[in-house]
């Protein structure tokens, strides 16, 4: 039996604030930080071992991976970083406030931006300020492959070429995984592996810090799955 583990970044400080967050690279919070230790000991009273971890390159969630594995005394565990694990983009969302938009454009429209599978969420252009286009650690990427705005089936459709690529192979190869992420890349990947519907993901969440353990057969079929 091979071992996945999801784990959503602890709180970071735009989930603090209520703000969309999507590709801006904001820190943990000081919660934060807590729930992502706290989730390494639960990972090491759960005598979980990894062989490989992967990351994202957005700061919550690669220091919730380094707090997660240290507490579990596993700092050591290689470790592979993609954009493909980024959060969804929010596009011109990133840096409004929920309960604003809320106000602004009213609660449907928002929670359709939020969990719809495939509405987007209004773009922002390459040349605006804060776009990925301007950020050093996407010089390797096509142009075209930057986003100005995702939904949950663009995420999806960037993350599963990594997972068929990278991830599944290892697992493949019986090694033990972990993936320290994001509210909705790991919601594609939930979606992908567990097969679940477009209507029936708008009801799923992702909690903060907390590890999500699959048992998988050799064939990575789902034996059982339980949230520490
Ligand atoms: O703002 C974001 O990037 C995400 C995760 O915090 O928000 P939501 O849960 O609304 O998709």
């Amino acid at each position: 039996m091979t071992k996945l583990v999801f784990i959503r970044h602890g709180q970071s400080e735009w989930n603090l604030k209520n703000l969309f967050t999507g590709w801006v690279d904001v820190n943990l919070s000081e919660q934060g930080e807590k729930e992502a230790k706290e989730a390494g000991r639960k990972l090491k009273e759960a005598g979980i071992e990894f062989d490989q971890a992967y990351t994202s390159v957005l700061t919550r969630a690669i220091k919730t991976l380094h707090f997660a594995l240290e507490e579990s005394d596993q700092l050591w565990v290689p470790e592979t970083k993609s954009w493909r694990l980024n959060e969804r983009h929010y596009g011109a969302l990133q840096g409004q406030n929920k309960a604003e938009a809320a106000e602004k454009f009213g609660e449907d429209q928002v929670h359709i931006w939020r969990r719809s599978y495939d509405v987007l969420p209004p773009l922002l252009s390459a040349d605006d300020e804060g776009s990925a286009a301007q950020d050093r650690r996407y010089a390797d990427l096509d142009p075209r492959a930057i986003p100005g705005g995702e939904n949950l089936k663009v995420t999806l459709e960037r993350v599963i070429p990594f997972w068929e690529d990278e991830i599944a192979p290892k697992l493949l190869d019986g090694k033990n995984v972990i993936i320290a992420a994001h509210g909705n890349s790991l919601r594609a990947l939930t979606k992908y592996i567990e097969d679940i519907s477009d209507a029936d993901i708008m009801d799923v969440e992702m909690a903060t810090g907390q590890p999500v353990v699959y048992d998988l057969d050799e064939k990575l079929n789902i034996v059982s799955k339980e949230k520490l």
